[in-house]
């Protein structure tokens, strides 16, 4: 990066990829962090805390990574299973099950941290309280310190910065097509990282379209003027980065409608693009999502792109500590 800090793009918080001001920028830093770790001592003195209502191996272990490469103190909670449950109604009367209320929860957390990251998935039943981001937007609400998305209801920015960084460096020629590809999984899944890689890939100057059976369409909101194709074999044709990721049904919200095999990215299909890359967020079901052969194959970007989740929390790191006093 050039520029005095003054030229910078700081960030406040991140939550959600429309918290990138300037994308490729963003990309460069974190592909010039992988080569060189130019801001090892940015960090130190700050805390970084990490919260898990979930389960987690990437995000926890690299941005854990991350914050460590900045010279951070990293804590880290798996809050769903150790800490006090939570309460986020304002106004309740805590008499039943939950024991603390967001408000301390967020202030405490605040005396002990400098940045604090965020999993919550989606309970998937209730589409209006899921949009809400209700754990996510109380952290930045009652929290003093910044926030950062670790994958919350509706979005998994830090996974979308690292295939935006991936895509960046894998590729061999300037005019892409790029498609994210529905693929049967046995559970009902978030539509979190197909929302998030949606939105980057509108972002890049890339030719971007989705492929899902009927009823899958992702909420209008995130799909904006995207192309849908319900043919999974007409949109892999000539494909250069193949994104396949399950998601239940945003129509009928969070349910399971289809586990059709045929929708599996196999040698078949791989043979359908322009010897595309095939890209997922892990964890992968193998066989069900992703066959084999494919996930065994040069073709496979997935050990790349987890590999870059250490590079995208570390530019996203430094954006926030660049701002903080
Ligand atoms: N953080 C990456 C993906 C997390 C989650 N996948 C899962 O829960 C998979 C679980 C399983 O395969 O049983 C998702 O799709 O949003
Ligand atoms: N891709 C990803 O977020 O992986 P984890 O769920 O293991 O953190």
């Amino acid at each position: 990066m050039t520029g005095t800090k003054n030229q910078l793009i700081s960030m406040r918080h991140y939550t959600s990829v429309h918290d990138i001001e300037n994308l490729d920028e963003l990309i460069q830093e974190a592909i010039q962090l992988k080569k060189e770790n130019s801001a090892a001592n940015l960090g130190k003195g700050k805390t970084l805390g990490l919260l898990f209502f979930n389960s987690s191996l990437r995000t926890r272990l690299s941005t854990e990574k991350a914050g460590r490469l900045l010279g951070m103190e990293v804590l880290t909670m798996n809050v769903g299973a150790d800490g006090w449950a939570l309460e986020f109604e304002d106004g309740a009367v805590m008499n039943s099950d939950k024991a603390e209320h967001i408000k301390e929860a967020a202030a405490v957390l605040s005396q002990y941290c400098d940045v604090i990251g965020v999993r919550a998935f989606p309970g998937l039943k209730d589409k209006a309280k899921d949009e809400e981001e209700q754990v996510i937007t109380a952290f930045t609400k009652f929290a003093s310190v910044p926030v950062v998305n670790l994958e919350s209801s509706t979005g998994h920015p830090l996974q979308a910065l690292t295939d935006a960084i991936s895509i960046t460096e894998l590729k061999k020629k300037d005019k892409l097509k790029v498609v994210l590809s529905w693929a049967p999984h046995p559970k009902a899944l978030p539509q979190s990282v197909p929302n998030s890689f949606a939105e980057m890939m509108q972002k890049m100057d890339v030719e971007f379209c989705v492929a899902n059976p009927e009823g899958y369409d992702l909420s209008d909101r995130v799909l904006d003027d995207t192309k849908v194709y319900h043919d999974q074999d007409e949109a892999l044709k000539d494909a250069d980065f193949v994104y396949v990721k399950n998601w239940s049904s945003y129509e009928k919200y969070g349910e399971v409608l289809s586990t059709d095999s045929n929708w599996t990215f196999s040698k078949e299909k791989l043979a359908l693009t322009n010897d595309a890359k095939v890209m997922h967020c892990l964890p992968v079901r193998r066989n069900v999502v992703i066959a084999d052969e494919v996930l065994d194959s040069e073709n496979s970007a997935v050990i790349h792109q987890a590999n870059n989740r250490t590079y995208a929390a570390q530019a996203v790191l430094k954006r926030i500590l660049e701002q903080l006093d």
